[in-house]
């Protein structure tokens, strides 16, 4: 006899119905569902602004989804833990379903409602799926978690198989009574006036359909080149996927088994490719051993580094007015589109933290509430890894040096004269070093700095003995 009691399906970050393993158990041998996403007293674990934009269409793209599987989506705002015991109540539900996310602060709902809801005699489950491997699988020969990328990578790859991705439904059984949904508009969960999310129009499809046009184009069109240049932020060379595993509109296990599929990549694509997927699981398995990863320095060397609060130069790198073209365009891709190229990211980050001597948690929460792929793992581990006080991180004497990176990574200035445009007419050679261009140049390509462009607000150079100077003082 199928079971007819309602099954409650809770979404979190996995935005998607294809490669679901708690959507399909939840609906396994015809059983009514109900899919559920809550928006969170936190706004649905502690989103910023622009992933909160994504968030919005992603739903409404969710919705009409299941619309065609034959139920609708239900919209609750509020605590977990008040929320779903209702639900259990109003419809008769006997299980409840979700796939695991790895923020402390989830791990904390989910593992408490868990208890409550057994304790109940509710069937709980939850499954894998936001990332290759559990964080928790990989451990060294000593037991502990693995620091250094290179090693994880080569465990990893041991392991036998990436699960296959399983197939979306065709069909949901709709329970006898619906809840009553709450309406995704009146979350306002899109920006008001003046709406600083027009340019993501242009670039962002969210949804699963749109995630999978991206692997599909890239698949189509860009990975072949992937190796060789997707250090390029002047041209289009990487995936733009990361929004859309962030918020699980795509499985990485569909990414993982497309791209070992694609017969036409090069083994050096492929594996370049697939060790950048990899870097996500890395950063979800440096989450798992250190949930303060966003606060707490790993190298704990670093809690007596002298940052700088010059708040001044706080806000010109958050507005792109550095007067380091490289850093100002990177930050104004990021404020204009959501994203900004990872190369660049490196830049950015770097200048912040060492040529303005600048915690890196501020720039982590300023990229957190900015970017559309934000992740509460990649995106702390990440600021970790170039700040030096990350468990695999780039030394910190290693200083990006701006001019040299946009020379080398931008060579034709393009990136820049895209995302700066009052520095458009400049030529190549004086782009990336405005303040070092002659007077002539400046003069024909119509630039006055300190007027039409910022003079740079630190001189590298000094700026770059200075860190290391402070770095000498936390230096065993
Ligand atoms: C300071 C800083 C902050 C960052 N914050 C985030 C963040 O909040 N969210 C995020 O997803 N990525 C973050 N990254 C990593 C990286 O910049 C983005 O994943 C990448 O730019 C996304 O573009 P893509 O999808 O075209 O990448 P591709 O080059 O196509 O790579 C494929 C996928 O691999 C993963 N990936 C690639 N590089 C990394 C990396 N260094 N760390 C973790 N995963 C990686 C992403 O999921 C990406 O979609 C950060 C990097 C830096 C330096």
């Amino acid at each position: 006899m199928p079971n007819k009691t309602p099954a409650i399906y809770w979404i979190r970050k996995d935005l998607r119905i294809a490669d679901n393993r708690a959507l399909l158990a939840a609906a396994e041998n015809g059983r009514p569902v109900i899919p559920l996403f809550i928006c969170e007293d936190d706004r649905a674990g502690a989103l910023g602004g622009a992933q909160s934009w994504w968030l919005e269409r992603s739903l409404a793209r969710l919705g009409e989804s299941y619309e065609k599987l034959g139920v609708g989506l239900v919209l609750k705002s509020g605590d977990p833990a008040e929320i779903i015991p209702d639900l259990i109540r109003e419809t008769g539900a006997e299980a409840v379903y979700w796939n695991r996310r790895y923020a402390p602060d989830g791990i904390k709902t989910d593992k408490a409602l868990k208890q409550k809801l057994k304790a109940e005699d509710i069937t709980v489950e939850s499954f894998g799926g936001h990332i290759l491997h559990e964080p928790s699988k990989f451990r060294t020969k000593t037991g502990g978690p693995y620091k250094v990328y290179t090693p994880f990578w080569k465990a990893f790859s041991a392991e036998p198989h990436v699960p296959d991705p399983l197939d979306a439904p065709e069909r949901l059984e709709k329970p006898g009574a619906m809840p009553e949904s709450e309406r995704l508009a009146d979350w306002a969960l899109y920006p008001g006036k003046p709406d600083w999310a027009e340019g993501f129009e242009p670039i962002w499809t969210p949804g699963e359909a749109g995630a999978c046009e991206r692997l599909d184009r890239f698949l189509d069109e860009i990975a072949e080149d992937y190796a060789a240049s997707r250090d390029r932020p002047d041209i289009e060379a990487t995936s733009m996927l990361s929004a859309h595993l962030a918020l699980g509109e795509i499985s990485p296990a569909t990414v993982w088994h497309r791209v070992n599929a694609a017969r036409d990549l090069s083994a050096e694509n492929r594996k370049k490719y697939l060790q950048e997927l990899v870097w996500r699981d890395f950063c979800h398995h440096l989450l798992f051993h250190a949930p303060d990863l966003a606060t707490i320095n790993w190298n704990d060397r670093f809690d007596g580094f002298d940052w700088s609060d010059d708040d001044k130069a706080f806000e010109a790198w958050k507005r792109g007015r550095t007067g380091y073209p490289i850093v100002d365009a990177g930050m104004r891709q990021l404020w204009a589109e959501g994203t900004m190229h990872n190369r660049v990211r490196m830049i950015a980050a770097s200048f912040l933290i060492k040529d303005l001597m600048i915690d890196w948690r501020r720039g982590e929460a300023w990229f957190r509430d900015t970017l559309v792929d934000a992740d509460p793992a990649s995106n702390p581990a990440n600021w970790q890894w170039v700040a030096g006080s990350g468990a695999d991180a780039a030394p910190f004497f290693r200083i990006f040096n701006p001019v040299l990176q946009g020379e080398k990574f931008d060579p034709k200035g393009d990136y820049v004269r895209r995302y700066v445009p009052e520095l458009e007419a400049m030529p190549a050679k004086h782009i990336h070093a405005p303040f070092d261009a002659p007077e002539k140049a400046l003069k024909e390509a119509g630039v006055t700095l300190g007027e039409t462009y910022p003079k740079p607000l630190v001189d590298h150079k000094t700026a770059r003995k200075n860190a290391l100077a402070a770095f000498e003082k936390i230096k065993d």
